[in-house]
């Protein structure tokens, strides 16, 4: 028994509630100290705790610096380092609050009657630029009741998954806010919704993303605008209908903005995102990276991580921009030269580096980062990424008394006829005995343009913990490859990627120890079309869990939030255009195929892949008489698995593991 060997017992489902997640790692001006987020599972209360923490850069017990009873995210210092503006939902709704570095208690700063989503200290530390769809800076004294719930839809985009699920006709604006008194402004407004406002080292101007196209509503252009602080007119600055563009950061000189992006809307994720530069004053944006043919975006998954917003940072004599960039697996920290030149890898390793910020001299950097066997940790080091040490051990308690299974990253060849290697991970089994045979789960990833990584996935290692070997491979259409990998999968789903999945299944099998009559598969929503298609196309797989998953694309067209737009692109063409394309590359298409006895999991508040998906293919199954059984999630958007109330994230991965244990 492993347990007898190790003294370590096997990880269970509800030991997501044990792990704390750190992220959000802001070193202070003065590099002396990194303040942080610390996220807990509230079993009692069936939702998320987060606070904020501070540690010394130069070592010590990371110290809890926010108490109250609630969600305190996104920790920024002021200019001068002697106070931290956070969000905070204490008051109902997140607001930003302020907290002195010498002591007291945190005070509410804006009292808006809509949630602030994001803010930006002023470089003189006296303002805050603010994002809300707030249309007054007080709530009113009573809210109006409405006069109806039925909703009148005339927009196209009329729902998004996750909070608020049904879009209202608000939109995001940025408001200026006095830190020290006075009365907060509105500095953009319109039909139009503002996010990421960036401060020019003046003062006087405010960066900002938006969509301001006349055909908005139908395309997915992001634009880069810039407005005065006190308001007026904005002017373009990286803008039109080839502009899919995020996150702008300016150069300390002020005379160049930074953002990230690419220039094919439609493509979304399917293209690498690359750091750009423009002159500040507007003009032809130039890619500093376009040589790297890596995504300058964190395109790793996990269902272990807390979120925070990282984006490119200037150093302060203006000759680099740091940046995250996808490759094979890992999220590494890199400086790019800002007037060209080659990349310089900053923080690398099989990791994933989560987010990052430097201290104001530029001579100091923290990060959180995570690992295969450590979901997160602050470490800080120097600009150029020496002297690395690790500030915080947050689960290493925890991590002490349970086995994890180290996974092995390898290349094995596709079945395709190629033979391209494809990248990939193999957990062996927690108790692993030579000369055993043993049950074999494949992952498939969502996206098809994410990747999975050297990051702590819970899900594989409670697989592992329950005795299969796990499989989880970067197939054709992954993030972290290059541009023309990227591109394989459009018009092409599950034809160009299931044969890089089997491959890598045989070849894991040639290695022994695998039982070939005992092969699992699942994945979510890509991955769930993934498994979907699978057993479409062999009955090689014993048992299969499908989650949040696509079935049919016509319908997915119509009804989930970014149908209209990411599967016409990715499919190639409308349903009423391509229709027999759309029949083709339907699993639903080959359900009366389908023999591999299948759980699916489904979230009621899917907006990004319906439940409708997940109920045609219920009834079809159940219809043809195969092994099917249908688990449906409540109050749950497609975020479930990293994001959905504690108790039924370990519901859901205790049906997988009941389903495995029953039909593997
Ligand atoms: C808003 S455009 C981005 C769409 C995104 N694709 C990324 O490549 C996406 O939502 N993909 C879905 C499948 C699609 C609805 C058919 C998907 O597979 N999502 C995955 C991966 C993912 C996770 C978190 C954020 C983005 C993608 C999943 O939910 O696990």
């Amino acid at each position: 028994m492993a347990e007898e060997r190790t003294g370590k017992r096997r990880l269970a489902p509800e030991d997501i509630y044990e792990i704390a997640l750190v992220s959000d790692a802001q070193i202070s001006p003065d590099g002396q100290r990194v303040a942080f987020v610390r996220t807990v599972l509230d079993r009692e209360r069936n939702d998320y705790r987060s606070s904020i923490w501070l540690v010394d850069v130069a070592g010590g017990e990371p110290v809890r610096f926010t108490t109250a009873d609630a969600r305190d995210s996104f920790p920024r210092w002021s200019p001068r380092g002697d106070r931290l503006a956070f969000l905070s939902n204490r008051s109902g709704k997140d607001q930003v609050w302020l907290i002195s570095l010498g002591g007291g208690e945190a005070q509410q700063l804006t009292r808006f009657p809509e949630p602030v989503t994001h803010f930006a200290w002023s470089p003189d530390g006296t303002t805050l630029a603010v994002v809300t769809k707030a249309e007054t800076a007080e709530p009113p004294e009573k809210e109006p009741e409405p006069e109806t719930d039925v909703v009148r839809i005339t927009r196209i985009r009329y729902r998004s998954d996750g909070t608020p699920g049904f879009l209202d006709e608000k939109r995001s604006h940025i408001w200026c806010v006095p830190v020290d008194g006075g009365r907060p402004w509105q500095v953009t407004s319109g039909d139009f919704d503002e996010s990421w406002p960036a401060w020019s080292p003046s003062g006087h101007e405010i960066a900002f993303v938006s969509n301001r196209t006349p055909d908005r509503e139908y395309n997915t252009v992001s634009e880069i605008w810039a407005v005065r602080a006190s308001g007026g007119e904005p002017r373009p600055v990286a803008t039109g209908d080839a502009a899919y563009f995020f996150k702008p950061v300016w150069s300390p000189d002020g005379t160049v903005l930074a953002f990230t992006g690419h220039r094919e809307p439609f493509a979304g994720s399917s293209r690498n995102h690359q750091l750009w530069a423009v002159a500040a004053g507007g003009g032809e944006p130039a890619s500093l990276t376009s040589a790297l043919d890596r995504s300058v975006e964190d395109e790793v998954l996990t269902d272990t991580a807390a979120s925070s917003k990282p984006g490119p940072i200037w150093a302060p004599d203006g000759r680099w921009i740091y940046t995250q960039v996808s490759d094979q697996g890992n999220v590494h920290l890199y400086r790019i030269p800002a007037g060209g030149g080659e990349p310089q890898l900053v923080v690398g390793g099989r990791r994933r580096v989560v987010d990052f910020s430097l201290s104001a001299d530029g001579s100091l950097i923290a990060c959180t980062v995570s690992e295969p066997l450590n979901p997160c940790d602050v470490i800080v080091c120097s600009a150029d990424g020496s002297g690395e040490r690790r500030l915080t051990r947050v689960n290493e308690e925890f991590f002490a008394t349970v086995e994890l299974s180290e996974p092995e990253e390898v290349w094995l060849p596709s079945a395709s006829e190629d033979r391209r290697p494809i990248h990939a991970w193999i957990m062996k089994p927690i108790g692993f005995r030579e000369g055993v045979r043993y049950p074999l789960v494949l992952e498939i990833h969502g996206g098809p343009h994410a990747m999975y990584g050297n990051v702590y996935f819970h899900e594989f290692q409670l697989l592992a913990a329950q005795g299969y070997a796990v499989l989880y491979t970067n197939p054709r259409g992954s993030q972290g490859y290059g541009q023309q990998f990227l591109s394989c999968t459009r018009g092409a789903w599950g034809e160009a990627d299931m044969p890089d999945l089997m491959g890598a299944v045989d070849a894991v099998i040639e290695r022994g120890y695998i039982d070939p009559s005992r092969l699992g598969v699942t994945g979510g929503s890509y991955g769930g079309f993934m498994t979907n298609w699978v057993i479409g196309h062999t009955d090689r797989f014993k048992a299969a869990v499908t989650q949040r998953c696509v079935s049919n694309l016509a319908s997915f067209y119509g009804t989930s939030d970014i149908g209209f737009h990411f599967g016409e692109h990715e499919i190639g063409g409308t349903p009423w255009e391509q229709p027999e394309l759309y029949r083709r590359l339907s699993p639903l298409t080959y359900a009366p195929q389908m023999k591999t006895p299948l759980l699916i999991l489904h979230s009621e508040q899917d907006y990004r892949c319906p439940i409708e998906q997940a109920e045609q293919l219920y009834v079809w199954l159940k219809k043809l008489g195969r092994t099917v059984e249908f688990v449906r999630f409540p109050d749950e958007s497609h975020g479930l698995s990293r994001s959905g109330k504690p108790k039924h994230r370990v519901e859901r991965l205790q049906h997988i593991l009941r389903w495995f244990a029953e039909y593997l």
